[in-house]
């Protein structure tokens, strides 16, 4: 079970610094949509530059213009790069092709989709190499969390290829474990840490 941190929070300056502090203990280090947008594709590079072997993922949440938004996040460095998975299949269908044709990997993110374990399926069969269920920060300030959807999807999937986000923190940890998942995310419990490589470290004890 790998463990990801989403870095939502920060700019470029303040990613590096993270990086600096766990690029060593963190299985995938994802650029967070909020990052993406604030410094651009230039922030996945800086990162690569820096930790080469430091797995990035690209929190693109790609929606429309897949072959394009794939090949500039890729070219950059992502590893890793996020489509939703309530977008057209065309646009999924050409982020798995490009990210493939980079030899990168594609997640989807299925928030917001109602019937989890068939689109899962069915995006497994186009050939999408991770799945991730999200509640995302607006819903999990209305109280929501992703462990119904992680059951399900890792009822319908092989659950190697699964993930889970969505307020993750070391209290309900736990629970997401149980249920093996491929990937655990966490954003806010970890950045918002005191000491932020310690508390990557004993999530990822939980992980293993
Ligand atoms: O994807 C995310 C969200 O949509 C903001 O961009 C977060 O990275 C994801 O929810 C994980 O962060 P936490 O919920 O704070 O663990």
């Amino acid at each position: 079970m790998k463990l990801q941190i989403a870095v939502d929070n920060a700019d470029l300056a303040l990613a590096l610094e993270y990086a600096d502090k766990i690029h060593d203990v963190i299985d995938i280090f994802e650029c967070g949509t909020p990052l993406l947008m604030r410094e651009g594709v230039h922030v996945i590079r800086s990162l690569k530059d820096r930790y080469p072997k430091m797995c990035v993922l690209a929190d693109s949440k790609i929606m429309d213009g897949g072959a394009i938004e794939t090949a500039d996040l890729c070219e950059a460095g992502a590893d890793i790069v996020t489509v939703l998975a309530v977008s057209d299949n065309a646009t999924i269908a050409e982020v798995i092709e490009a990210a493939h044709a980079h030899g990168k990997l594609a997640m989807t993110d299925l928030m917001c989709v109602e019937n989890i374990a068939a689109r899962a399926k069915e995006l497994v069969e186009m050939g999408i190499d991770l799945v991730a269920v999200h509640t995302g920060v607006d819903q999990q300030a209305q109280g929501r969390t992703p462990l119904g959807d992680l059951q399900q999807l890792v009822g319908a999937i092989d659950s190697k290829m699964s993930a889970v986000a969505g307020g993750v923190s070391m209290d309900t940890v736990a629970d997401y474990v149980a249920l093996e998942p491929g990937i655990v995310i966490a954003g806010g419990s970890l950045y918002n840490a005191v000491d932020v490589r310690s508390a990557v470290i004993e999530m990822k004890e939980e992980l293993s």
